[in-house]
C-alpha cells in the first residue's frame, strides 16, 4: 500500500506555489528552532559575532570559505538534532534508553560541528 503523503504529493504534481510553501516551511523550522532551542541561540550570537569579526579583520576569500562551512555545519548539526528530538519526543513521550542514545549520538554531531568551528575560528582570527 502507497504511504498516504507520498500518493498526495504524487496527485499534486509541480507547482510553484507548492515549491514557495516548501521556502516557507523551512523558514518557519529556521524560527522554530530559533525560539525553542537554547543552543541554536548561542549558534546565532556566535555566527553574527564571527561574521562581524570576519568584516573587521578583512578575512580573505579561501578564509571565509572556510569560516561558512563551519557556519554552515554547526546550523545544519543543530537543524538535524532538534528535528530528532522533536520526532522522538512525539514518538516516545515517556522514558526510553533507545531514545536517550538517540539524542546523546545527534548532540554528539553538534558538538563535533561545534568543534571544528572553533578550530576555524582559532585559525583564522589567531593573531
Ligand atoms: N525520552 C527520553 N528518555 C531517556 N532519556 C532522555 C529522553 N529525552 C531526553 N533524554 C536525555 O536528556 C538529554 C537531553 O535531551 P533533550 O530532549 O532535553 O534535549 P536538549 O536539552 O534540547 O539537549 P540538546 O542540547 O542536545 O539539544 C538527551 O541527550 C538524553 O540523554
Amino acid at each position: 500500500m502507497q504511504h498516504k503523503t507520498e500518493r498526495r504529493r504524487r496527485d499534486q504534481g509541480f507547482s510553484i506555489q507548492a515549491r514557495l510553501s516548501s521556502f516557507r516551511y523551512a523558514f518557519y523550522g529556521l524560527m522554530t528552532m530559533i525560539i525553542d532551542q537554547h543552543n541554536a541561540r548561542i549558534h546565532l550570537v556566535a555566527t553574527l559575532s564571527v561574521l562581524a569579526l570576519g568584516l573587521l579583520t578583512g578575512l580573505k576569500s579561501f578564509e571565509w570559505l572556510w569560516v561558512f562551512l563551519a557556519i554552515s555545519l554547526v546550523w545544519i548539526t543543530e537543524a538535524l538534532n532538534t528535528a530528532l528530538e522533536y520526532v522522538a519526543d512525539a514518538a516516545v513521550p515517556e522514558t526510553n534508553e533507545l531514545v536517550a542514545k538517540a539524542k546523546d549520538v545527534a548532540a554528539a554531531a553538534v558538538l563535533i560541528a561545534a568543534t571544528f568551528a572553533l578550530m576555524v575560528a582559532l585559525w583564522v582570527f589567531w593573531p
